[in-house]
């Protein structure tokens, strides 16, 4: 069973690997195959759930995508994104919402999009039992602000910011950081100067670790991000299958006798 603690002590020795799932055959075969980290990522909203951007999300939707994540997990430690607003708004709220991921859909941490904002209540939650993975450089809930999805911390004074603020994070009790779309020799800086493992996405090759969307590895959507990586194409196996079932059912071939059922009884009903 892969461990918060356990994370720790392998950033030393082997990289740590983290992909998403949003339902439960995937996070079974992810799980199966040894993965470390299961994240049920806001990504869902563009990945699967057919919205522009992660912001519509809602804390329901995570809630019960961990939840069938979480059934059919055995060894990956299972991480609920918290969704845009879920958080932050208010502290009693976020508590409330960061422990029902816990206690209701079999969490065993959360990931916060971080900044100067998320400081104290990465330290409340952790105090709680709750414990926090810190997220820095592009965090997707603040594309109205960016504007667009570029690469984060590619000025001294931003990437500065950012180790900043993962020191931070490390001292209010995160567990761990992801590192999005920054320069590698930052990640590299930021993975060096502080002792929880860091897991990057478009963070170049010195991270701890490294995390993608389980679709973009998948090839299961045409767009992927430009640091991610097909590993498989999905899509022609989906494409190639549903074709198939149409033309099966269009001429004939399917249902055959083997996938019917006869009551000889009812031969006759009148
Ligand atoms: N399927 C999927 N994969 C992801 O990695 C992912 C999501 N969804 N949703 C949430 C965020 C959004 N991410 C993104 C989205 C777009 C770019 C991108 O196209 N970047 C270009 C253009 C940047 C711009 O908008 O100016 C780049 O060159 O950096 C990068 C990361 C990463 N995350
Ligand atoms: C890309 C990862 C880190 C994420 O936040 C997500 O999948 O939502
Ligand atoms: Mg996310």
């Amino acid at each position: 069973m892969v461990t918060t603690r356990g994370l720790r002590e392998q950033a030393g020795s082997e990289p740590i690997t983290m992909l998403t799932a949003y339902d439960a055959p995937t996070a079974k075969l992810i799980d199966e195959a040894g993965i470390d980290i299961i994240l049920v990522g806001d990504s869902m909203g563009n990945a699967v759930l057919g919205h522009e951007s992660t912001l519509p999300v809602t804390i329901d939707e995570v809630k019960s995508r961990t939840a069938a994540v979480s059934r059919v997990t055995e060894n990956a430690l299972v991480v609920a994104d918290m969704p845009f607003l879920s958080f932050g708004v208010d502290e009693a709220e976020t508590i409330r919402n960061a422990g029902m991921m816990l206690k209701e859909a079999g969490a065993d941490a959360v990931k916060l999009e971080s900044g100067a904002h998320t400081v104290e209540t990465t330290q409340r939650l952790t105090e709680l039992g709750i414990p926090v993975m810190a997220h820095l450089g592009l965090t997707p809930q603040h594309v109205n602000q960016i504007g667009g999805y570029g690469r984060q911390g590619t000025t001294k004074q931003a990437a500065r910011e950012i180790l900043a603020l993962g020191r931070e994070h490390e001292s209010a009790g995160a567990f761990s950081l992801v590192l999005e779309h920054i320069p590698e020799n930052l990640a590299a800086q930021v993975t060096s100067e502080i002792s929880i493992p860091t897991i990057g996405i478009g963070a170049g090759r010195d991270c701890d670790g490294q995390v993608l969307v389980i679709t973009d590895v998948l090839g299961l959507d045409e767009w992927s991000p430009p640091f991610s990586k097909q590993f498989g194409d999905v899509r022609s196996e989906i494409q190639n299958a549903v074709t198939a079932y149409k033309d099966a059912v269009e001429n004939g071939q399917f249902p055959t006798a083997e996938q019917s059922h006869i009551e000889e009884e009812l031969d006759e009903l009148y």
